[in-house]
């Protein structure tokens, strides 16, 4: 299980990015981390894996507290995946070796450098890519794949490195509909099968919704919301986005559901542009 206790962040500039914030992931979960650009979002991920390092609170993943500095922090954040927006793969290696370096954080320095990974951790490797649907593709470099291609090679080099916990900043951001669909889908299959708790930072609540097993929700730092898909009605998005006429859209099982927000230009908004 993954928890955050009492999370709170204040960057020297005075932004109190986060106030207090709390949860636990229980194993298998995915949550879905919605809330206004400025919310807090990214401090939080990045107080996870000690990126920024938050001013009072504590995080635990499987009861051991992630440490502040350190061997034990390198040694915790093994045990952390990332998935990222641009996919953070080398272009001049393939994809193979992509996977390969999610085992840099085991690996001996010289074992890496002479690119000589122990054979499990090959083995580990391909069959990661067939679970990801690449088995064709591992000595193809990065930069001859398609979007949604690289962004498989990205969940297979967090998983290669055996992470107790995924964090996954906007995995979909540059992705169309299908592909967008099919990445998150794979994403939550995984984290079921392996029992791995997830955070996925996204901004496209539709899509949160559509396959995301719970969705906390941010504002100004605080979780206004944490709820399920179904929970997440008018009242909710307009306490983490403000009051906003909310546009209908319908979701796959066809029931009318109130998802992305809509401006509706007041008198005010149009005549300011006049
Ligand atoms: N390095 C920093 N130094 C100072 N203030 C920061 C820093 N990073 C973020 N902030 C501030 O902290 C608050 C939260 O920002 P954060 O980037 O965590 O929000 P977010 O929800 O991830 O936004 P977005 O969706 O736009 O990425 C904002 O007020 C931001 O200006």
């Amino acid at each position: 299980m993954f928890r955050v206790e009492n999370l709170s962040k204040r960057y020297k500039t005075g932004d109190h990015a986060l106030k207090n914030v709390s949860f636990s992931i229980d194993a298998g979960q995915v949550v879905g981390l919605i809330g206004p650009s400025g919310a807090g979002k990214s401090t939080l991920i990045r107080c996870v894996n000690r990126l920024v390092d938050p001013t009072e609170g504590s995080v635990f993943l499987n009861g051991r507290p992630i440490a502040r500095s350190g061997s034990e922090l390198r040694r915790a954040r093994r045990r952390i995946g990332m998935i990222f927006q641009d996919y953070a793969l080398v272009e001049r290696l393939t994809v193979m070796e992509n996977v390969l370096s999610g085992r840099l954080g085991y690996v001996s320095f010289w074992r890496s450098f002479a690119r000589r990974f122990p054979q499990a951790d090959v083995e580990k490797a391909f069959a990661l890519l067939d679970r990801v649907s690449l088995s064709q593709h591992a000595d193809k470099r990065a930069d001859a794949l398609s979007g949604g291609q690289r962004q498989r090679v990205g969940i297979a080099r967090a998983l290669e490195q055996d992470p107790e916990l995924l964090l996954i900043d906007e995995p979909t951001a540059s992705l169309d509909p299908k592909t967008s669909r099919q990445i998150m889908r794979l994403i939550v299959e995984i984290c079921r099968e392996r029992g791995l708790p997830a955070i996925i930072n996204i901004h496209d609540v539709a899509l949160a919704r559509m396959f995301v097993d719970r969705i906390i929700g941010l504002r100004a730092g605080e979780i206004v919301f944490d709820g399920t898909p179904d929970q997440l009605d008018h009242a909710a998005l307009t306490a983490i986005y403000g009051e906003e006429d909310w546009a209908v859209i319908h979701n796959e099982n066809a029931e009318e559901i109130e998802t992305t927000p809509h401006v509706v230009e007041t008198d005010h908004a149009v005549a300011g542009m006049a």
